[in-house]
């Protein structure tokens, strides 16, 4: 058993809240976040204080808005602290999934690909991944596997950002496999032998990556996109030959914006409203599993069957194991700092808050070859 870890990351100000004056509402403590509602007077006692000022506690608490702050958290600090967590995950046999979650232009695609000369969560794990393999492999310790994908979930329908010259990349069909759960049927998968296959493919499938100018960010990512990474370690337990495969997902969300906020009209008001579709979905899942393990922690309440709505789109489908399953789970939840998306934060805040109560089942994924007599005998 093991909880959903949780970060709460806050971006610096951007040009368009400097230029609206925006005043700054977000302070972090060791793992703390506070948020403050400037409309309400400082001046005022009692319940409107704690109405004013709302805190948080998070595993993590991320303060990015002033590089030169003593206290600022730069990209390889998360990696440090997160990513070389899901990495050791992947070489002990686990599943695992990092998701980022939060408004529009918040900082989600910075923290998970980043910026040239800037990188974010996946390219410095998958550059981990590969320098721990070279190490493994000149030791001889084990062989090892790795393959690939990248799709992008547009409208509901699910998109291979790596099949570049085919016509089937649009629309492709989520499936249920007995054992392995939901998966997308004619996903290609990709075999990479090192670090710059991986960026290869990265940025194409970036480049294939849905994205639109809102009235919030000029880059705006307008669909899900999830990197899945399979990992296959092969080597001699005890003189047996045993096997682990992990999964990793490494999953950018679009913006969970509101179409007042972003001046959306037409088909970027159907896209907001499929991508909040997925998002409302994503919160229903992440208040269901909360609910149930809340009601595992007090003894004194009755079990409810709790009916969790994976299969209510696709995203939560696809990641039904990272969500209360067989995953090690990491949320960050990006904000921004200005006092102009009150709301949009506190939101974001709160499911993240939320998220912590989750409990998933991370197990091994141990593929013994040897027969079963044999792997139990002495
Ligand atoms: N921690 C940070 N430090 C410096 N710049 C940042 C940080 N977070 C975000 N930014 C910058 O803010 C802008 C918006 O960030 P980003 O594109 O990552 O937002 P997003 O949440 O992915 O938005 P969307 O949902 O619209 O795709 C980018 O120019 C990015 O470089």
């Amino acid at each position: 058993m093991a909880s959903v870890r949780v970060a709460v990351r806050v971006r610096p100000m951007n040009r368009r809240e400097k230029d609206l004056t925006a005043k700054s509402i977000i302070k972090m403590e060791g793992n703390k976040t506070s948020i403050t509602n400037l409309k309400i007077p400082d001046s005022i006692s009692g319940e409107s204080t704690r109405d004013r000022t709302k805190t948080f506690t998070y595993d993590f608490s991320y303060d990015s808005t002033d590089c030169k702050s003593s206290t600022f958290v730069s990209q390889e600090k998360v990696f440090k602290d997160l990513g070389s967590d899901v990495l050791k995950a992947a070489f002990e046999g686990y599943n695992a999934c990092v998701f980022a979650y939060g408004q529009t232009g918040s900082g989600k695609s910075y923290t998970m690909m980043g910026n040239p000369g800037d990188a974010g969560l996946i390219p410095r794990f998958c550059e981990g991944l590969f320098s721990r393999i070279s190490e493994a492999t000149r030791w001889d310790v084990a062989s090892f596997r790795t393959e690939v994908s990248y799709l992008e979930i547009y409208n509901e329908r699910v998109r291979d950002l790596l099949r570049r010259k085919s016509t089937q990349t649009y629309n492709l069909r989520v499936r249920e496999h007995p054992k392995d759960g939901p998966y997308v049927e004619d996903l290609s998968k990709h075999l990479v032998q090192n670090y710059s296959d991986v960026e290869e493919l990265m940025e194409a499938g970036n480049i294939n990556r849905t994205t639109a100018s809102t009235g919030m960010n000029d880059v705006s990512s307008r669909s899900h996109a999830i990197f899945t990474i399979n990992f296959t370690q092969a080597k001699f337990d005890a003189e047996m030959p045993s096997e682990t495969v992990s999964k990793i997902h490494l999953v950018d969300l679009a913006g969970s914006e509101r179409a007042d906020a972003t001046g959306a009209t037409g088909v970027r008001l159907k896209e907001g409203g499929n991508i909040n579709k997925s998002l409302v979905t994503l919160g229903n899942v992440i208040s269901s599993l909360a609910d149930m393990s809340q009601d595992g922690v007090n003894t004194n309440l009755k079990k409810k069957s709790v009916f969790v709505p994976y299969r209510d789109s696709v995203l939560t489908w696809l990641l039904k194991d990272s969500l209360g399953g067989n995953s090690k789970t990491i949320m960050i939840a990006t904000v921004s700092p200005a006092d102009v998306n009150y709301g949009e934060t506190l939101s974001t805040l709160r499911y993240a808050n939320r998220a912590k109560n989750i409990i998933n089942k991370p197990t091994i994924n141990e593929d013994s070859n040897c027969p079963a007599d044999q792997r139990t005998a002495g």
